[in-house]
């Protein structure tokens, strides 16, 4: 075997990265000695250190602040964020005949994390002779910390260099006891980010080592220990998920499922998975039955499906548990096949499955609800150990899932895409790509390797599939479908034969189109789920093949009438002529646990309704406004208000986006739920899986039912309760009448019971807020004009006068005198709504000084109190849910009546609660002849 060796210095900067160096200045006779010394050493065992921010992010360098600096830094690309480097240490890569390569480190002991008594020292890594390692040593009671942790605390009190090799041992002695899996180090080593959900939505937690030689020298330790995993492999005991036990998942799925807690399938996961994996031939819609496209295809195994259930029901898991099953049980047979064929004809590996997603938000939270089920399906327990630990040898066999979406490094999820090496192969790519339209054809039309892998995909999920294939809404959709699509002169409704196959083969059908060098696979299955698909919309879908459609005329006829039914319909190309559909929404799709109800008040009135439903059931609210300027226009009043409210829209840049999305989400130290607002436009309207969202508000109607159904739905999921309020004024009753009767409902729903007491005394909060507000602007606008002709004076060497006004400026004539008058205006104001919000609101009849003068209330409310039951900024009002309040309401309708009297509601001559404006309008009366009477 000739071997030609050579001596590399590395550096990669990549998240998870190491840079490997031997730049150091070793001219003298120590240097060359340290260098005879060196020995082929286990580069997980080497005592890596974390690279530090440049010294201007402390000092400012680079802008006025830290904060400056971190705006100048573009985040997009990798900075130093988890590089870890180390010095003095050769990298030797030697070829062999057979085009085999062995990539050793050279270093020596005092470059190792500890004494190296306890291991072997790893033989060079071989790539053509994996050599089996000894088996997994028992762990250590010690808690495992991650390389990184002990490498700073070692960086702490002195640099490597200047440590004696003692120092060295002794720092790193703990680590040493604690990392007895060489394997698992290596793993924690380069998998920083894999602790961090976030790092895995947005796909970090890959193997993103940029050196190839380097990541090629880890893939072989990983792999050479992945014989240890067998016995984790076993059997999965059904007996543990009783409820799962019809469904043959990998016995790793099993165990995830078993540790997220997902004791029983959800009921669109039960119906639709049995046709995901090819258990059940007929449709579940009895309607399908007698349909003898369904007997049709029952010769195919496994079939396509089209689901539809209310939202929070687990549609995720309903196809993704089929995809991952598939993936878990082909992995290595996949990655194997694919490596020979690229051998044989450079072809690239297919893709495992494309999900495609209409948000970006909603592509990282289907890959972070799916890393997130990877992930539990490696976690292993030791006997000794009650925790249970990620194997990451098991992770690195697991399908690898890449988000691509805009708002993000494109370049960055290039280099995802790639995924990490695996068995006999370079990199295989990702096996699940989880995309919004437009950025993957951004980046798939001019990368003919990507075109490929995703025309040969294995599975194609358009979730919220509606909303996708809206006429005009995707116009990349088209060409991505058409990657995936076969001739049209092949499909079934041109009524030609052979069409359907049984079986997983992938290679049986020579007449198809070729592009990119591959075909599209024939046996893909096609997975379309949304809450909201129009039951006409279903139907046609199953009648598609009966429907000659696809003729150039017809084609272009569409064109001009298109409805999403027909676009759907035209555009994919479902392998089953007829797709199993499960429809289960009752009617609207809205979750059983979701109370409805309205406010109906003028359009001005909005703000303070809005201020006093947040201030009088505090929680995590999603408050849904039409248009970006609202939510400019809501977000400085709220937080004037003291509501704590994140924006979130399209024009926000992404970065803010999940920023405000994930303080949304977050609980605080005690894991409660905080009190909180997202101000969302219809971004966050579908599919946003956050926990506790107890309230949804619509602030405006929206203009279409489903979009309804879906902003609604982001409250009350899997399971559990949620209200949903509409805020109606008077130009939006006719859309409200509309919207009902697209949701086929018959009664409208109940009007949510405002107490107006309490109202009228958060007007003057409100009506401060929105002043200041007017007057901030005002201020911020002369400001922007003063600086503006300031500058130009400036430039031209002019003097500036208070008489040196645009003329023509809507602000002119202002002088500085005025603006300073506005500018103590506002701070009056400021100080007025302080003093206001600093005290808590008392409703009438209560004296918050004198408890016991109060009589009867104020015990009560002193008892209220003292059993914690007392609304925290509303004196004299129990600190009830929004829930209960509905509830209690609509079970006592003859209480109601009363009480809704007792706090100044009227009730119409029709027995029907008046609206709150009509009853603020009426009682005004009332008391005007009241007082008349009394005069
Ligand atoms: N079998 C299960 N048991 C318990 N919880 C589950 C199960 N499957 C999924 N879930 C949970 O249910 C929640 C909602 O799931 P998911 O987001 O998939 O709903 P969805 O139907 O796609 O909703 P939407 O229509 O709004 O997109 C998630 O938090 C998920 O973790």
């Amino acid at each position: 075997m000739a071997k030609e060796a050579s001596s590399s210095k590395a550096r990669s900067l990549a998240p998870g990265g190491k840079h490997v160096g031997n730049g150091r200045t070793a001219s003298s006779s120590k240097a060359a000695s340290r260098k005879q010394n060196r020995k082929s050493v286990d580069p997980t065992k080497l005592a890596w250190s974390t690279v530090h921010l440049p010294s201007e992010a402390q000092s400012g360098g680079a802008g006025v602040t830290e904060s400056d600096f971190f705006n100048t830094l573009n985040w997009n690309d990798d900075d130093f964020m988890g590089l870890q480097e180390i010095d003095d240490v050769d990298v030797v890569q030697e070829s062999r005949d057979d085009g085999s390569r062995t990539i050793s480190f050279l270093a020596s002991d005092n470059k190792l994390k500890g004494k190296q008594t306890k291991a072997k020292p790893t033989p060079k890594l071989d790539f053509a002779e994996p050599v089996a390692l000894k088996k997994k040593p028992k762990k250590k009671q010690l808690k495992k910390r991650p390389v990184e942790e002990v490498a700073s605390d070692v960086d702490e009190h002195a640099t490597l260099d200047s440590l004696q090799d003692a120092d060295i041992t002794a720092a790193t002695e703990e680590f040493d006891e604690a990392a007895s899996d060489q394997y698992e180090t290596a793993a924690d080593f380069t998998l920083p980010a894999a602790e961090g959900e976030e790092a895995i939505a947005a796909g970090d937690s890959d193997l993103d080592l940029d050196d190839d030689d380097l990541a090629e020298a880890f893939r072989n330790a990983h792999e050479l220990d992945l014989q240890d995993d067998e016995e984790a492999d076993a059997e999965f005991d059904n007996a543990v998920l009783p409820a799962w036990s019809h469904l043959p998942l990998h016995a790793d799925i099993k165990r995830a499922l078993a540790q997220k807690g997902f004791s029983k399938p959800t009921e669109i996961q039960n119906r639709s998975i049995p046709f995901a994996l090819g258990l059940q031939q007929d449709a579940a819609s009895s309607d399908d039955s007698d349909d003898a496209a369904a007997a049709a295809s029952s010769s195919r195994k496994k079939r396509d499906v089209i689901g539809v259930s209310q939202t929070g029901s687990g549609k995720t898991l309903a196809y993704g548990l089929p995809i991952l099953n598939y993936l878990f049980e082909n992995a290595e047979n996949a990655v194997a096949s694919s490596s020979r064929s690229r051998s044989a004809e450079d072809v690239p590996p297919p893709l495992g499955a494309l999900i495609l997603c209409p948000t970006r938000e909603l592509t990282l939270q289907v890959s972070s609800h799916l890393t997130d089920l990877v992930r539990a399906s490696c976690l292993v327990s030791d006997a000794d150990d009650d925790e249970a630990e990620i194997s990451h040898k098991k992770l690195l066999r697991r399908p690898q899932i890449a988000v691509v979406c805009g708002g993000m490094s494109e370049q960055k999820q290039r280099r995802l895409l790639e995924g990490r090496f695996r068995q006999g192969d370079r990199k295989a790519g990702v096996d699940i790509i989880v995309a919004t339209p437009g950025r993957l054809w951004e980046m798939t039309r001019l990368d003919d390797h990507l075109a490929a892998r995703i025309k040969q995909t294995r599975f194609l999920v358009l979730d919220e599939a509606d909303r996708m294939v809206e006429v005009g809404h995707f116009a990349e959709m088209e060409h991505i479908l058409n990657l995936v699509n076969r001739s049209e002169a092949r499909r079934p409704s041109e009524g030609k034969e052979g069409q359907q196959r049984g079986g997983d083969s992938d290679q049986d059908d020579e007449s198809e189109v070729e592009s990119h060098g591959v075909k599209p696979n024939a046996n893909m299955q096609t997975f379309i789920f949304s809450a909201t698909l129009s039951k006409a919309l279903q139907v046609n879908l199953k009648r598609r093949r009966k429907v000659q459609q696809f003729t150039k005329k017809r084609h272009s006829k569409r064109k001009e009438n298109a409805t999403t039914l027909d676009e759907l319909m035209d555009r994919v190309d479902f392998r089953d002529e007829s797709p199993a559909v499960i429809d289960l929404t009752p009617g609207q799709g809205l979750p059983e646990g979701l109370m409805e109800t309205k406010i109906e008040c003028v359009g001005k009135d909005k703000d303070l309704y809005l201020y006093y439903f947040l201030l009088r059931y505090p929680g995590r609210s999603l408050v849904f406004v039409n248009s970006i300027d609202g939510i400019r226009r809501l977000t400085p009043i709220l937080a004037q208000l003291n509501v704590t409210c994140y924006p979130i829209h399209s024009q926000l840049q992404q970065k803010q986006r999940l920023k405000n999305l994930d303080r949304f989400r977050a609980f605080n130290r005690s894991g409660k739920v905080t009190n909180c607002v997202l101000l969302a436009t219809d971004v966050a309207a579908r599919g946003l899986d956050i926990p506790s969202v107890e309230h949804v508000v619509h602030y405006q109607l929206p203009r279409s039912a489903d979009t309804y159904v879906h902003r609604s739905g982001r409250t009350a999921r899997a399971g559990r309760t949620g209200v949903s309020l509409a805020l109606i004024e008077p130009k939006e009753k006719t859309l409200w009448a509309q919207l009902c009767r697209a949701m086929g409902r018959k009664t409208d729903i109940a009007t949510f019971p405002v107490t107006f007491s309490t109202l009228a005394l958060l007007r003057e909060r409100v009506e401060l807020a929105l002043a200041i507000d007017k007057q901030t602007h005002e201020a911020n606008k002369q400001a922007h004009d003063d600086n503006w002709l300031a500058k130009l004076a400036e430039e031209a060497d002019l003097a500036m006068s208070d008489d040196d006004v645009d003329p023509d400026a809507p602000t002119a004539g202002r002088s500085r005198a005025q603006n300073g008058k506005a500018a103590a205006k506002l701070n009056e104001m400021k100080a007025k709504l302080s003093a206001l919000l600093a005290k808590p609101i008392t409703t009438t009849g209560l004296s918050h000084r004198y408890l016991t003068a109060t009589g009867l209330q104020g015990s009560a409310w002193v008892d209220d109190m003292i059993s914690n039951r007392s609304h925290e900024q509303i004196l004299g009002v129990q600190n009830t849910n929004a829930q209960t309040e509905l509830q209690s309401r609509q079970v006592q309708p003859a209480k109601k009546k009363q009480k809704m009297v007792k706090e100044g509601a009227v009730t119409n001559n029709k027995g029907k609660t008046a609206s709150a404006p009509q009853a603020a309008g009426k009682k005004g009366k009332v008391n005007k002849q009241q007082k008349r009477k009394s005069e």
